[in-house]
């Protein structure tokens, strides 16, 4: 599949700072592909997305998003592609009813008033909150407020959605509910291209490729199993291993039969069931 994000060499230094947020980092993206990026504190993540959304003028490399290279001149035109979803759910809000919130995108793009109804519907519809419609966004819960801001940007219909720690001041019924939409938005026929910066690797591995950033260099790049099955890689990059590699060593540890290689949670739930019925 063709590329919608194409970064090359791109470098960035916050000024006065003495490292380099971003060394020459270079990385293709293809359309309808699921990302994570992961790192420790201060790799460089956010600075990553944030150069991508043209929210920070680099001035070395360049990243191309669907086929228009990045400049003062096109960054409306490729953050036009671009949703970003960010951690703090509470400042995200600007509409006084979900509804309206969800309008806001639409409204600035002058969407005619039907046609924005319709769509400000289906998008509520497709983050499971139509029937919160008419409520009060600070009434919501995290998760809830989450779907709704991520209503907003599926209603503008853009081919990217970026997750900056979407998800990470959700408790877990509310971070599997965001998920679940991310899933659902996948197997409907246009998948968006989705890159999500997280810290929770369960959710890491639901992607489907990988970016560990270090020091604002990206060090590596695979499938969730190779990096999850690294265990040299997670140490010298700081990543805590996921649960099921942490239960795989305690078997292992203890000489009872352990799987290889890395599990998912409900891989891992299916081989304890299978290897604990042929006990
Ligand atoms: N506004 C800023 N001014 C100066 N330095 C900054 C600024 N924002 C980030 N940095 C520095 O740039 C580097 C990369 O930060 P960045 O926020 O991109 O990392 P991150 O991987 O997203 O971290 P976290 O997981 O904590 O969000 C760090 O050394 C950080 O201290």
């Amino acid at each position: 599949m063709a590329d919608i994000i194409k970064v090359e060499q791109l470098t960035y230094r916050y000024s006065q700072a003495d490292q380099l947020a971003l060394d020459h980092v270079s990385f293709s993206v293809a359309a309808g592909e699921w990302i994570a990026i992961v790192g420790h504190n201060g790799s460089g993540k956010s600075t990553l997305v944030r150069a991508i959304d043209g929210l920070i003028g680099y001035e070395e490399g360049s990243i191309t998003v669907a086929g228009t290279e990045l400049s003062p001149e096109s960054v409306w035109l490729v953050r036009e592609h671009i949703g970003m979803v960010f951690q703090n759910p509470d400042n995200q809000f600007v509409g006084a009813t979900v509804a309206d919130d969800v309008a806001f995108g639409l409204e600035n793009a002058s969407v005619p008033r039907t046609e924005m109804q319709e769509r400000v519907k289906a998008a509520l519809s497709e983050v499971d909150m139509l029937d919160f419609a008419d409520r009060e966004p600070s009434r919501l819960s995290g998760g809830q407020k989450q779907r709704v801001a991520l209503a907003g940007i599926i209603a503008m219909n853009p081919s990217i959605i970026v997750l900056d720690e979407a998800t990470s001041m959700l408790d877990p019924h509310g971070r599997q509910t965001v998920l679940a939409v991310l899933t659902k938005l996948r197997k409907a026929g246009q998948a968006p291209t989705i890159i999500s910066i997280t810290h929770d690797l369960a959710e890491a591995a639901q992607a489907q490729r990988l970016l560990v950033m270090n020091d604002g260099k990206l060090i590596t790049q695979g499938t969730p199993t190779t990096i999850f099955s690294n265990d040299a890689l997670l140490q010298a990059t700081g990543l805590d291993e996921p649960f099921t590699t942490k239960l795989s060593r305690a078997l292992a540890q203890r000489q009872l039969a352990s799987p290889t290689g890395y599990l998912t949670d409900d891989e891992m739930e299916d081989w304890l069931w299978q290897s604990h019925s042929t006990m």
